[in-house]
């Protein structure tokens, strides 16, 4: 039997009644009552009237470019400046409202459907960051998200948003008195919804429904502790399957609470809208009254940080497969303008399969295509030294640095730069011509590929799609078929933008690019610089760019660079002007876009302590 089955009829009662005092109570917080006056709703992820907007759609691929910009957006803006300061949207948490429409996703990719759904429409499988219509009404107290693409079962691809307690302290779900806590319940695509709604549901956004389909998600045994909550083993009992629920608290009144739920609100706006084998999977996410509980795959074998622990280094023929599969992963999050800033092996889980999952996208950003990133945030010793300077921004080329140091990690169980205390790396990385120490027992392939990644000029490193066809992972063949297919559709662009590449065409642009006297092996660094420099020098710009002086600790110690790249035009503009599709043309390599017009504000950090495999959140 499962939870709903105990409640008495008395219990509903009460809990409805509990429903409308907690919608009132969200109304007041919507207003910026009783909460330091820090929540607001009337920033640009919702309307004024503080209704809520949807969350994103599954992408198809005619829909992913406007998708990855419309979408990001909200994840960016939510996050860009890092400052806790900033108010905070509760519209970007999930709780959506069905038949809003906040404009930003009005153009042709919208589903004929969306924006005429009302409350009574049925659940689609499109997703409702298209739609305009997110938050479907189930019952008195809980609000039913639109599906996913890949969702966690069976005639699960709609998930539930509920107004009901849960209890962070106890593993078992169950609340003080007992009943167990509400999680929300995947519906089948086609489940109607009742019109009826309350007054004081509508008024904060969502509709109240009559039509009670109970959850099934349970919450099993603590699987970790994160700067943010917990995480806890998930389980559905209608469908079978295992989730990973992460779980904050929300204590609305405390200037870190706002913080950890930025970065969450961030994490889950970016996680709802990828999917890729290599990128820990997005289920869903639940407001209840005192947390946010986030939906995810799960991810059973532990993250390499403590398979590291456990087990010591990893010889180099998993690391080889470990890292193609990150470099998947990379490709995909690149993309897709999403750098994930925080690649580390504690942030990176393994199944039992030995499949690799990218995780934690709480320091994730999506890069606008006018701008790069000048916050400083990721973990000190997987930094790369464009971040710790903080000078010029920075962009997916990050990510490569950290992969670099992440091959370290695997070669030799300890994370690169972990001989300095963690000031004195963070000045090592920013303030010296040095990389980090490459282990002798790897092979030439192994030394190549790391040295590849730890360029200190972030120009000169490779792209993650270069990367894969670096003889260290080249071979890998490991979901290669499925991957392939799966970054093709992420880089429709990489070809022309009017037709989806074969997997001939992959090939023959594979062989054009690594036919580029490569040898990587002799020459690593020149000749993937020559293959990188070609791109670029047709597309070189802008020189220069004022920063703030003040940003990094170590800003002082070096000179600012002087000169930066603009990379080649967003591929999306620059087939526009193409007539074909040249494989022999390196600018369609999706190359970094290291756009550096924007100013964003600055985030100044401020270290304390930092531990290796900590989190850099710790240390803001
Ligand atoms: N999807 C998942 N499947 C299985 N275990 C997970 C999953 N996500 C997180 N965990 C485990 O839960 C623990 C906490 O994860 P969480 O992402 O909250 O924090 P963290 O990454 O360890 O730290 P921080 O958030 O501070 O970087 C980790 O030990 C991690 O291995």
């Amino acid at each position: 039997m499962t939870w709903f089955g105990k409640k008495s009829s008395k219990n509903k009662i009460e809990s409805r009644e509990k429903t409308k005092e907690k919608a009132k109570s969200f109304e007041e917080v919507r207003k910026g009552k009783d909460c330091g006056g820090f929540l607001r709703f009337d920033s640009d992820g919702g309307d004024k009237n503080g209704r809520l907007h949807p969350l994103p759609l599954p992408l198809t691929s005619s829909d992913r470019s406007l998708a990855v910009v419309s979408g990001y957006n909200s994840a960016s803006s939510s996050g860009s400046s890092g400052s806790s300061d900033d108010p905070l949207d509760f519209s970007q948490f999930g709780l959506h409202n069905r038949g809003q429409n906040d404009g930003r996703f009005n153009s042709g990719s919208r589903s004929p459907v969306l924006g005429s759904r009302g409350a009574t429409a049925s659940t689609s499988p499109i997703h409702p960051r298209f739609s305009g219509a997110n938050l479907e009404p189930v019952t008195g107290n809980e609000c039913r998200f639109s599906p996913r693409s890949r969702s966690p079962g069976p005639g699960s691809r709609v998930h539930t948003a509920r107004f009901c307690g849960t209890n962070l302290e106890s593993p078992s779900g169950k609340q003080d008195d007992g009943r167990s806590t509400c999680h929300p319940l995947p519906l089948p695509p086609s489940s109607p919804t009742s019109p009826s709604s309350s007054h004081s549901m509508r008024s904060i956004g969502l509709n109240e429904s009559t039509n009670s389909t109970p959850s099934k998600w349970k919450k099993g045994k603590l699987l970790g502790r994160g700067t943010f909550g917990h995480v806890y083993l998930g389980f559905n009992s209608e469908s079978g399957q295992m989730c990973a629920i992460k779980e904050v608290r929300l204590v609305l009144d405390d200037q870190n609470s706002r913080e950890c739920l930025k970065q969450l609100n961030q994490e889950i706006s970016l996680l709802s809208q990828l999917s890729h084998p290599n990128i820990v999977q997005y289920y869903g996410s639940e407001l209840g009254e005192e947390t946010l509980s986030v939906y995810l795959e799960y991810v059973s074998g532990g993250s390499i940080h403590k398979l590291l622990q456990e087990y010591g280094a990893f010889g180099e023929p998993v690391i080889q497969n470990y890292t193609w599969q990150i470099l998947s992963g990379l490709a995909y999050l690149h993309g897709r303008h999403t750098v994930h800033r925080d690649i580390k092996g504690a942030n990176i889980l393994v199944d039992p399969n030995g499949e690799v999952k990218l995780a934690d996208f709480g320091m994730a950003k999506h890069i606008a295509s006018s701008s790069s990133m000048l916050s400083f945030k990721g973990s000190p010793y997987w930094m790369a030294p464009e971040v710790v300077m903080s000078t010029n921004g920075y962009s997916s080329a990050v990510d490569i640095w950290s992969l670099g140091c992440t091959i370290l990690e695997m070669a030799t169980s300890k994370p690169p730069w972990s001989q300095f205390e963690g000031v004195a790396a963070i000045f090592k990385i920013g303030n010296s011509k040095d990389i980090p120490e490459i282990p002798n027992h790897l092979s030439n392939e192994a030394k190549s590929f790391i040295r590849l990644c730890l360029q200190r000029d972030p120009s000169a490193r490779p792209t993650a799609l270069q990367l894969l066809d670096h003889p260290f992972v080249r071979d890998q063949t490991t979901t290669r078929a499925a991957n392939i297919s799966i970054t093709r559709d992420a880089f429709p662009f990489t070809f022309d933008g009017s037709h989806t590449p074969t997997s001939l065409e992959l090939n023959t642009h594979r062989k054009s690019f690594t036919s580029c006297d490569v040898d990587y092996m002799a020459m690593p660094n020149i000749t993937v610089s020559r293959a990188v420099k070609t791109s670029r020098d047709s597309s070189r710009m802008i020189t220069s760019l004022p920063v703030s002086p003040c940003s990094s600790p170590l800003r002082q110690y070096e000179p600012a660079y002087k000169s930066c790249f603009i990379s080649p035009p967003h591929p999306t503009f620059a087939f526009a002007a193409q007539s074909g599709y040249n494989v022999n043309d390196f600018s369609l390599c999706p190359v970094r876009r290291n756009t550096y017009l924007t100013i964003e504000p600055r985030e100044v950090p401020m270290f304390r302590n930092p531990t290796p495999g900590g989190s850099p959140r710790r240390l803001l």
